[in-house]
């Protein structure tokens, strides 16, 4: 099943200056996970908030799964976008326990099943004797599972993820970026991941999509990963 369709997408901050996406097109299939790789400044990011409903795209349109999101007429806010997205400060609200943190995306949801989503993000991202603490009292990379468990939690069709590890050592970047691979595969969760790093790709990617510099136009090469 198609996930995301984008097709002829078009983007530019100002009209004056050259499209930082230019007549992008990119398709991809449920569980896959897709590495988005460039130099700084070639609109990973700006591709990431154009998925999500962030940016308002000069022309193109965005289907997710099935539905157009924008494009042909139709604009679809973030919040009903049913996007999951995780930055590279992880954003988790400070005055928020880890239960609370993973409770806020899950209003929709009757009471009794929210506790049991909690409890089941928990496990998932092997979180489950932190649930009371405030993120100021965990490490990175437990702040990175809470990030990633809030994501998760609202069962999105897509999940986002800009520079997931930037703010981890090296270390520990290795060894949480095996354990995201894990994470995604089990919950068989549609991933973009945004990164620097051609490691990251190759250790939990399904395939990447290189971005050129924004002064080139139709710069987008897709490449296979494959797996050793
Ligand atoms: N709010 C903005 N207003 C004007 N230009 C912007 C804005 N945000 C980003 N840009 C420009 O758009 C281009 C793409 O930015 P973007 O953040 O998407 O790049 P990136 O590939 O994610 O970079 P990095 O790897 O450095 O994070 C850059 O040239 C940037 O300067």
């Amino acid at each position: 099943m198609t996930i995301v369709e984008i097709k002829d997408l078009t983007f530019s901050f100002s009209r004056k200056e050259n499209p930082v996406i230019n007549d992008f097109s990119f398709t991809m299939e449920k569980g896959e996970v897709v590495g988005i790789l460039g130099q700084s400044g070639s609109g990973k990011s700006t591709l990431l908030r154009l998925i999500s409903g962030l940016e308002m795209p000069l022309k193109g349109t965005i289907k997710i799964a099935g539905k157009t999101v924008v494009g042909d007429g139709i604009f679809i806010h973030p919040e009903n976008r049913e996007v999951g997205m995780v930055f590279q400060d992880y954003a988790l609200f400070p005055h928020m326990t880890v239960k609370e943190n993973i409770l806020f995306g899950l209003t929709r949801l009757p009471r009794k099943g929210r506790k049991q989503r909690v409890d089941e993000m928990l496990e998932l991202v092997q979180m489950e004797s932190f649930a009371k603490r405030y993120p100021h009292e965990l490490s990175g990379g437990q702040q990175q599972r809470v990030a990633l468990a809030r994501a998760l939690a609202p069962k999105p069709n897509v999940l986002l993820m800009d520079e997931p590890f930037s703010n981890l050592d090296a270390d520990l970047k290795e060894s949480i970026r095996e354990e995201l691979g894990i994470i995604l595969k089990k919950a068989n969760m549609s991933c973009i991941i945004v990164t620097h790093d051609r490691k990251d790709v190759e250790a939990i990617c399904d395939y990447s999509i290189v971005i050129g510099p924004s002064n080139q136009t139709n710069d987008f090469i897709q490449k296979k990963i494959h797996h050793v």
